[in-house]
């Protein structure tokens, strides 16, 4: 099955080298196809230019885009959208004063989403987070990652993993999945955090292997949840089953990570929003991607990751969600490109790049999708007519996206 897309305002492509991710400087470079055209066939794209199509005749549909403006879908790379409940009394609270780690203290928090997630059904989670999986289709997402990491046990860790892969086929968009066990010491172990660091590495990390149910491992590397020396024990040991690490690291203070984590080849490092300037260049001059989260830096009122001091030293920046009940009740990657703009002081093109080739680099995915070029997958979002790149971070918070196509096909 051939389809001509043809008419539009613009195709941008963000890529068209066929490079598996931007950095640096490359990021602003973005190519763009004035009238845009684009020739797929069985959901890839085969050909694309510019003005008329030369020798498209051959087609088995055509799809007049009507002069709508045509971008590569969003890639989520961080998202934790399996969950039992909102958090919205913990909002109130921090807006009367308390803070995140006070919360979590007081067993608010991640301990909070465990203890209601181990309650609720299989089914419940998975229609919840059906239900948000919609919405961020809606906003203009084609492929994500979802953390466990409000299991905590390797029952509830397994539910969680499961319903990730449930999400997978009832959406058939692309989906990662990432083990999170390591998420906070769960209230069993209170006292005993070798114990459950030792669940983690010699009882849920072999169940998972066994049921090929992760792509990848995550540890919350904080103070108050895992040490350095735990989070590296949890992450080589999952090296040993074959998954790369997507660590969430230096959200509220450092821990001497990021340099470890990069000697042992992190995929990404994700949250940043304190790090020193000899962790910038470190990782701006590694492979390691750096995964910026402006929504929970917003809703936090912590500070930004500083994409654009890593972008400067040449770095590897994406930007993702961080979707989740406690810091980041939001899936908004338009928004993101706003806060990237505004509080980060990337450019419109850095924003977008961060958010689709750079998302789908930190989703292995890079070379199918996160950019419109020849042999990639037709993942595409459309604006109306008249609007530009600009007008994504520029309308912060609207969502202007009128059509997502998804291997060709439209879902929305
Ligand atoms: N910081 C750790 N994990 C999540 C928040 C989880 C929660 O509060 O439920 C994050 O990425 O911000
Ligand atoms: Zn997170």
């Amino acid at each position: 099955m051939t389809i001509l897309y043809h008419n539009s305002s613009q195709i941008i492509q963000v890529e068209d080298q066929g490079r598996l991710y931007k950095r640096g400087a490359e990021m602003s470079e973005i190519p763009i196809l004035e009238k845009g055209w684009m020739l797929v066939e069985n959901g890839k794209i085969i050909d694309l230019g510019s003005g008329k199509c030369p020798g498209c005749e051959r087609y088995d549909e055509s799809v007049d885009l009507q002069g709508k403006l045509v971008l590569p879908a969003f890639v989520d790379s961080h998202t934790h959208l399996v969950y039992a409940a909102n958090r919205e009394d913990e909002f109130a609270m921090r807006l009367s004063g308390k803070s995140y780690a006070e919360i979590a203290a007081a067993g608010g928090g991640i301990l909070n989403s465990a203890r209601k997630l181990a309650e609720a059904p299989e089914e419940a989670l998975l229609h919840g987070a059906y239900h948000r999986l919609q919405d961020l289709m809606r906003m203009g997402t084609g492929a994500l990652e979802i953390k466990s990491g409000y299991g905590l046990s390797t029952e509830s860790e397994l539910k969680m993993l499961r319903i990730v892969r449930q999400l997978k086929e009832k959406s058939g968009l692309d989906i990662k999945s990432t083990f999170l066990g390591a998420h906070a010491i769960p209230e069993k172990f209170k006292g005993n955090q070798e114990g459950y660091v030792n669940l983690v590495i010699d009882e849920m990390l072999p169940a998972i292997a066994e049921k090929s149910l992760a792509d990848y491992v995550d540890v919350f590397c904080e103070e108050g949840y895992f040490n350095l020396d735990q989070s590296l024990r949890i992450l080589e040991a999952a090296k040993a089953y074959g998954l790369s690490a997507k660590v969430h690291v230096n959200q509220f203070n450092s821990l001497g990570a990021i340099e470890a984590m990069v000697d042992m080849g992190a995929l990404s490092l994700d949250h940043l929003e304190v790090m020193s300037p000899k962790e910038i260049s470190y990782l701006a001059d590694s492979q390691t991607i750096a995964t910026a989260l402006p929504g929970c830096s917003l809703f936090l009122d912590i500070p930004y990751a500083p994409g654009r001091a890593i972008i400067d030293e040449g770095g590897i920046l994406a930007l993702a969600t961080d979707f989740n009940p406690g810091s980041a009740p939001g899936g908004n990657m338009a928004l993101m490109m706003s806060l990237a703009c505004t509080q980060m002081k990337l450019s419109t093109e850095e924003a977008l790049v961060a958010a689709t080739l750079n998302g789908a680099a930190a989703i292995e995915m890079s070379d199918e999708i996160g950019s419109l070029e020849r042999g990639k997958w037709a993942n595409f979002i459309t604006l109306p007519p008249g609007f530009s790149l600009a007008s994504i971070p520029y309308h912060f918070g609207h969502n202007l996206i009128m059509d997502l196509y998804l291997k060709g096909e439209k879902k929305l």
